[in-house]
């Protein structure tokens, strides 16, 4: 498991590593946020409450909004709660437990590369009743990623090519494969596709691409945070 890279201050006003039961912790409550604000993001998406019921939501999200007080994340900050590359993304808005966008898509390695699993609902709809294009290539793209990264070779994408073979079903379970076919220098190539569970030998969508592992310089660069582990 990585090292948080990030530490958030302690109450005391001093920063410290937060111990791991205190990374727990906060990832169970940023998981517990996160599922009930895709609950949200879905009733928000097919309701057809009246438009004083919608202004009545709207004034009650906009206090629990006020509620996420304190020191905001910055950019390329990298959450005390993550493990980065490869690990934990609590807030991808792939794989993140804790991202109103997320599916979430769950990770296990398998077939010489990685299975993600997850189903889409409405707010991931493209044609009526089938999973929006560019979501298909987002669930590709992280875990064709995250293959990369699985084999010790992290890497971003410079190319990535999807064919769509046939419409991909809204609240179907869905199984991702993502493997790594070869390398040549810092360039990764990796095979990606999607089939429903129910049919696993249809490939519905398939993918290639492309990502680059960036030199070290650039990698200081890209992600100050790594600052001192790379
Ligand atoms: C501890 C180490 C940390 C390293 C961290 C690195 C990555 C970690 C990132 C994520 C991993 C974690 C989990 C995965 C999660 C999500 C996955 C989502 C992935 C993404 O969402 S990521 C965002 C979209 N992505 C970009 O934002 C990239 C923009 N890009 C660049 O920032 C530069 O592109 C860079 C820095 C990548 C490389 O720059 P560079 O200067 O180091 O490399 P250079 O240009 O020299 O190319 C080197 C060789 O790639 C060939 N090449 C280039 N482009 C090509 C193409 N299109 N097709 C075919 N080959 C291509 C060249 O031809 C050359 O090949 P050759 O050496 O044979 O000539």
């Amino acid at each position: 498991m990585n090292t948080p890279p990030t530490a958030p201050p302690a109450t005391n006003g001093t920063t410290r590593r937060p111990t791991e039961g205190e990374l727990e912790h906060q990832r169970a409550a940023i998981a517990a946020l996160g599922h009930e604000l895709r609950a949200l993001v879905d009733a928000t998406v097919r309701t057809s409450a009246p438009a004083e019921a919608l202004h009545r939501v709207a004034d009650g999200v906009r206090r629990i909004t006020g509620q996420l007080t304190g020191r905001r994340r910055e950019r390329a900050e990298i959450p005390a709660v993550d493990e980065f590359p490869g690990g934990t993304r609590m807030y991808s808005p792939v794989t993140g437990a804790g991202s109103p966008l997320a599916p979430p898509m769950r990770v296990t390695p398998a077939d010489g590369g990685l299975i993600g699993r997850c189903t889409l609902g409405f707010a991931h709809e493209g044609p009526p009743g089938y999973v929006h294009g560019g979501m298909s290539a987002m669930l590709l793209d992280e875990l064709m990623g995250r293959a990369c990264a699985a084999a010790g070779m992290p890497g971003m994408t410079v190319s990535l090519q999807v064919r769509y073979h046939r419409p991909v079903p809204l609240e179907t379970p869905l199984r991702v494969h993502a493997r790594v076919t070869g390398t040549e220098g810092r360039k990764i190539f990796v095979d990606g596709s999607i089939s429903t569970e129910g049919e696993p030998s249809t490939t519905v969508v398939t993918a290639d691409g492309v990502f680059v592992t960036p030199d070290p310089d650039r990698t200081r660069a890209l992600f100050p945070s790594l600052r001192g582990t790379v």
